[in-house]
C-alpha cells in the first residue's frame, strides 16, 4: 500500500503538538529551527512554510526472503523544501527508521545544502529494517522494490538519493538500475554515490569522512591551535567514521578511542587506526583488538580528548552523558547525534559543537559534483574535486564562525540560521511570501 501526504501551507502547531512527524529527532530539529529563526527575527509566514516537509511519501512492500517467505518492509521517503531545485539527501538502513527520523533528516538536509549554496532541498528516506541480519540477495530484492514505490519521485530532475547508515554505493547501482529499468533507458544520474563504473566519482566514499576532517583542521587553525597531537575519540567505524579516523591519524592527530556497535577500544598514547580497521574486516567488530584497552562502547564518549567525532547514529550525547563528556570540542560527522537538552549542557560547559549540517556537509557536496558531472556528461580529475571539496568546507566553516560572531549565538544556530536566511530569500524571490 501507498500513502503520500501534500504539504501544507499551514499545520505548524500540528507539528509542535505530534503530528505525523513526531520524532524525539524530529523535535530536536524544530528546536534548532526555532532558535536560528529567533536568531534572524524570521518572519511568521516562513517559519510556518520551513517547519513542515513538503511532501512526505510512506510504502509497505513485501519482499520474498531467502527461505521462501514473504516478509513486510515498510519505507519511506520525505522532501522538506521544493524551493531551489531537486532534493538531495541519502537513504538509509536501519531498523529504527521511521517518518519522524527522515523527516527530522530531510530538513537537516535543506540546512546542509543551503549552507554550502547547493541547488538543492532536502531530503531523506530508508526502510526500516536490520541490514545486517539480510543476505546480499534479500538486500537487492529490498532496494529493488523500494526504488520501484519511489519511482514517481524520484529523478535527476525532482529527488535524488545517496547512500546513508547501511547504504552505499553497492545499492545505488540496484538503485539507479531499478528506475533505468522503468524507463527504458540509463538515468545514472537518479542517485549519486554510485559506482565509478556507473558515472560515480571516486572522491564520493570518502568524501563525507574526509570533509569532517578538513572542518576540524579549518577550525583548530583558526583557533590557533595544530591538528597534529590532537587528542580525538571516533565513535563509528562505518564510512564515515573509519575514513575520518584514518585521516585525522595520517596528519598526526593521536587517536585515542575509538568505537562500533560491538564495543569501544581506548589507548592514550593512540591507536593505530588501520591497524583496527583490519581487524574489524576480519573479525567483523573492534571487540578482541589487541593493542588498546576494551571499554564498554559508550564509555568511549567520555574519555579525555580534544575533539569528540560521532560518527555513528543519532542521539548519542544526551541529558544523561552531557556532563559526563571530557572534550573540549564535539564535532558532529553523524546527523543529529546531541540531543536539544544535550547541547544545552555542553554550551553552559563551554564545550564547542560544530553541527552536523557543517561537519557532514562534504559528502553531499560530494554528490553535488557527482551529478554536475552525470548531467554534463563530462568527468573531472578526483584531485581537482578533492580540493575543491575541501575550499568550500573550508569557506563554509569561516562563514559559520563569522556568523556566530554576528549573531551572537552558537556554531549549530549560526550554521542553521545562515542556511535558513539563504532558503527563506529563495522563496522570497519566487514570489511564495508577502
Ligand atoms: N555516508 C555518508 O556519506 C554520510 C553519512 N552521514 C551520517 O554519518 C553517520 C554515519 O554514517 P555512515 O558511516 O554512512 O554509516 P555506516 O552504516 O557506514 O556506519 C555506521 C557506524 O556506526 C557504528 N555504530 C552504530 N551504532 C553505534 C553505537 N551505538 N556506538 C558505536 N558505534 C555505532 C556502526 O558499527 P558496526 O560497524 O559495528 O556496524 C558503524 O561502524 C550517520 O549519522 C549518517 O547519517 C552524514 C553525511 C553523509
Ligand atoms: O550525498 C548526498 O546526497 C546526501 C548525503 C546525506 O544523506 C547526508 O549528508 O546526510
Amino acid at each position: 500500500m501507498t500513502t503520500a501526504t501534500a504539504g501544507r501551507d499551514a499545520g505548524a502547531e500540528l507539528v509542535a503538538e505530534g503530528g505525523e512527524w513526531r520524532s524525539p529527532l524530529y523535535a530536536d530539529a524544530l528546536q534548532q529551527f526555532g532558535r536560528a529563526a529567533d536568531a534572524l527575527g524570521l518572519d511568521d509566514e516562513s517559519r510556518v512554510r520551513l517547519r513542515e516537509p513538503r511532501r512526505s511519501l510512506t510504502v509497505n512492500f513485501g519482499v520474498r526472503m531467502d527461505d521462501g517467505i514473504v516478509r513486510s518492509f515498510t519505507g519511506y521517503r520525505v522532501q522538506h523544501t521544493l524551493t531551489m531545485g531537486p532534493t538531495k539527501g541519502g537513504f538509509r538502513y536501519a531498523p529504527h527508521v521511521s517518518l519522524g527520523e527522515c523527516a527530522a533528516l530531510a530538513m537537516s538536509m535543506t540546512w546542509k545544502c543551503a549552507l554550502l549554496r547547493l541547488p538543492y532541498g532536502g531530503a531523506k528516506g530508508g526502510v526500516r529494517c536490520d541490514p545486517s541480519a539480510l543476505s546480499v540477495a534479500e538486500l537487492e530484492r529490498v532496494t529493488r522494490r523500494y526504488a520501484t514505490e519511489l519511482a514517481p519521485l524520484v529523478g535527476p530532475d525532482t529527488d535524488v538519493p545517496a547512500p546513508d547508515v547501511g547504504t552505499g554505493a553497492r545499492e545505488m547501482g540496484w538503485f539507479m538500475d531499478t528506475i533505468s529499468q522503468r524507463l527504458g533507458r540509463p538515468v545514472p544520474s537518479v542517485v549519486t554515490g554510485k559506482p565509478v563504473e556507473l558515472g560515480g566519482t571516486a572522491a564520493r566514499h570518502a568524501a563525507t569522512g574526509l570533509g569532517v576532517v578538513d572542518v576540524i583542521d579549518a577550525l583548530l587553525e583558526r583557533r590557533g591551535e595544530p591538528l597534529s597531537g590532537c587528542r580525538v575519540v571516533v565513535q563509528g567505524l562505518g564510512n564515515v567514521g573509519a575514513v575520518a579516523a584514518q585521516r585525522l591519524a595520517e596528519l598526526g592527530a593521536l587517536v585515542v578511542g575509538v568505537s562500533d556497535v560491538d564495543g569501544g577500544l581506548a589507548r592514550a598514547t593512540g591507536i593505530d587506526v588501520r591497524a583496527v580497521l583490519r581487524w574489524k574486516a576480519a573479525h567483523g567488530g573492534v571487540d578482541g583488538f589487541p593493542h588498546a584497552d576494551p571499554v564498554a562502547r559508550d564509555a568511549v564518549l567520555e574519555l579525555p580528548c580534544d575533539v569528540l567525532v560521532p560518527a555513528a547514529v543519532e542521539r548519542q550525547i544526551v541529558a544523561g552523558n552531557a556532563e559526563r563528556l571530557a572534550c573540549r570540542i564535539v564535532v558532529e560527522a553523524a546527523n543529529g547525534p546531541t540531543t536539544a537538552e544535550a547541547d544545552a549542557i555542553l554550551a553552559e560547559r563551554g564545550i564547542e559543537v560544530v553541527p552536523d549540517v557543517l561537519a557532514n556537509a562534504g559528502g553531499v557536496a560530494a554528490s553535488y559534483f557527482e551529478w554536475v558531472m552525470g548531467q554534463q556528461h563530462y568527468s573531472w580529475d578526483p584531485d581537482e574535486l578533492r580540493r575543491r571539496l575541501r575550499e568550500q568546507l573550508r569557506t563554509a566553516t569561516a562563514e559559520v564562525i563569522a556568523a556566530a560572531e554576528r549573531l551572537c549565538c552558537d556554531l549549530r544556530t549560526a550554521a542553521v540560521a545562515s542556511a535558513v536566511e539563504h532558503v527563506a530569500r529563495a522563496g522570497l524571490s519566487r514570489g511564495l511570501h508577502p
